[in-house]
């Protein structure tokens, strides 16, 4: 009998543990594991109809920490006699390729509810059916990015609710019932996912068979993104929260050292709302986004943590955050590129979104004039990350301050951040410009914010070192300044510092 063939495709599901579909192809006599480096993830893309403007879709943060995590990932599959097939090109024209090449039965793949995700799926099962058809060979999908499989939630996608809080409690309530069940019999029938909430364990690789291609180079940050990137320094900025190393080794030693050696978990509810330091939260969002870390793995980790340190508040909150996450993942499924609209899910169209290219500049280089914005969008620019509460009044100040597109500013977000991904992204901007999961009013008041996340100024200060002669209030409001204090100070208006795009008084 001859032997089965699978390829092994892997997206943003960079990690061995917890890896259903890499477990499936496993199954199979030989596996070939294969990346594509996908053109249309880089370079400058058209967003947004008549009213387009143009982005680069990944920037060189995120580009820097998914080529570690590819040549983590591959340094892993190497110590098992194993490889990773990285090639260029869209996988619609490469996987038939390799499949052909080492006479493949069976591709799997991690399937994605975000739409551009989805139509990679859907062009390369159709290209397997058209020029693979004679061979038999099938593509297999497989759910595994979120903390609930999709088969266990407990309603249709389609009857999903579009509030979190409702959503949360279903979902909490099934899983009680679920750990439940699991204790007095035997597990329920679900297909897809044999561990229910479980992570998986590691499967064991084979070998890579001999007739597989060469497994060919890595391409460097510059080759992905050179745009508007230019002047990238890949030597981290001592001032950010962590150096972000790609890869799933990196994604379990910063899960062992938040966790367990460092024993923050205990306090994240009190820290969460932090701006300054590595620890104020998990920081876990680049290595669950790229697939270097599953979720299910997390939350068995929060369990363990459970049983033997503490369970309180802050231990729960993390999988609440977790949750969210999730939320968005099913919301995408359900309501798919109508979250892409300026007008959102809640066809909203008594909002004058304006546009304005001088603004959108001014607020993306962090040069507002308000500090507790501009520290944000620095931080941003230099490191690729910002904190939730950063994210929340950068994002309400474009949107509801300015009044500029929302869409501009989540597309600024998805070039910049080192943890981007689409439904979490985009989701989290339509909710705060109010077209989204929302009907309250859901802009922040970004003067409040400062003085009550960042009243020492500690956080301004750091991003804008300009403002670091000044005392608390003014490095936070620095347009309260009288000629004579900017004088005084050192620290002129329009010179050093950008006089405020706007009057937050008028508010
Ligand atoms: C405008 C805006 C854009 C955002 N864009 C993204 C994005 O592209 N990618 C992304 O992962 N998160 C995004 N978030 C959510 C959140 O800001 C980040 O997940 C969080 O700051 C990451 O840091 P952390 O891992 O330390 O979070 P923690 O506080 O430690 O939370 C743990 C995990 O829970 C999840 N989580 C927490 N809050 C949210 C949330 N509001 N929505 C979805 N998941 C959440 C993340 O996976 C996070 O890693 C966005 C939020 C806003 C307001």
């Amino acid at each position: 009998m001859s032997e089965s063939t699978s390829l092994a495709w892997f997206r943003r599901d960079l990690r061995l543990h917890d890896n259903a579909a890499l477990a499936a192809a496993c199954d199979a006599d030989r596996v070939v594991p294969v990346y594509c480096v996908d053109p249309r993830e880089y370079g400058d893309r058209p967003f947004g109809g008549p009213d387009s403007f143009v982005f680069e879709k990944t920037g060189a943060h995120r580009a820097r920490f998914r080529l570690e995590a590819l040549s983590d990932l591959r340094a892993s599959l190497r110590d098992r006699g194993s490889d990773l097939l990285v090639r260029e090109g869209t996988p619609e024209s490469v996987l038939p390729e390799v499949a052909t090449t080492v006479d493949a039965d069976v591709v799997t793949v991690h399937t994605r509810p975000t739409p551009e995700e989805s139509s990679v799926e859907s062009a390369v099962e159709s290209a397997v059916e058209t020029e693979l058809r004679d061979d038999g060979v099938e593509l297999r999908r497989f759910w595994g990015h979120t903390l609930t499989h999709v088969d266990d939630l407990p309603m249709a996608l389609s009857a999903l609710p579009d509030t979190y809080t409702t959503f949360r409690k279903a979902v909490e309530s099934a899983a009680e019932d679920a750990d439940a069940d699991a204790e007095t019999g035997p597990g329920s029938a679900r297909g897809g996912d044999p561990a229910g909430g479980d992570p998986l364990s590691e499967p064991t690789v084979p070998p890579l068979p001999r007739d597989a291609p060469d497994a060919g180079d890595l391409p460097a940050v510059s080759d992905l993104a050179g745009n508007s990137d230019a002047e990238f320094d890949p030597a981290p900025d001592d001032r950010g929260v962590l150096p972000f190393d790609g890869g799933e080794t990196a994604a379990l030693d910063r899960v062992e050292s938040y966790v367990w050696a460092g024993d923050h978990l205990r306090e994240y509810k009190e820290t969460r709302n932090g701006l300054l330091g590595a620890d104020y939260s998990s920081k876990f969002s680049p290595w669950l986004n790229e697939g270097c870390l599953s979720p299910r793995y997390v939350k068995a980790e929060v369990d363990r943590y459970e049983d033997r340190r503490v369970a309180n508040d802050s231990t729960y909150w993390l999988v609440f955050e977790l949750r969210w996450r999730d939320f968005f993942q099913f919301q995408f499924a359900k309501h798919g590129s109508d979250f892409f609209r300026r007008e959102g899910i809640r066809e909203r169209t008594d909002i004058d979104w304006r546009r304005d290219d001088a603004r959108f500049e001014r607020w993306a280089a962090g040069e507002t004039g308000i500090p507790f914005v501009d520290a944000n969008m620095r931080e941003l620019n230099a490191t690729g990350y910002m904190s939730n509460r950063g994210r929340q009044n950068a994002a309400s100040f474009l949107a509801n301050d300015l009044r500029l597109d929302w869409r501009r500013g989540a597309a600024y977000f998805e070039t910049r951040l080192v943890d981007y991904d689409p439904a979490s992204n985009y989701g989290n901007w339509a909710y705060i410009a109010g077209v989204g999961n929302d009907s309250r009013d859901r802009s922040f008041d970004v003067r409040w914010q400062a003085k009550r996340y960042d009243e020492n100024a500690e956080y301004v200060t750091t991003w804008l070192p300009e403002l670091d002669a000044l005392p608390a209030e003014y490095a936070r409001e620095p347009w309260k300044l009288s000629e004579d204090e900017q004088a005084s100070y050192g620290v002129e208006l329009g010179v050093d510092y950008p006089e405020p795009m706007v009057d937050l008084d008028e508010r």
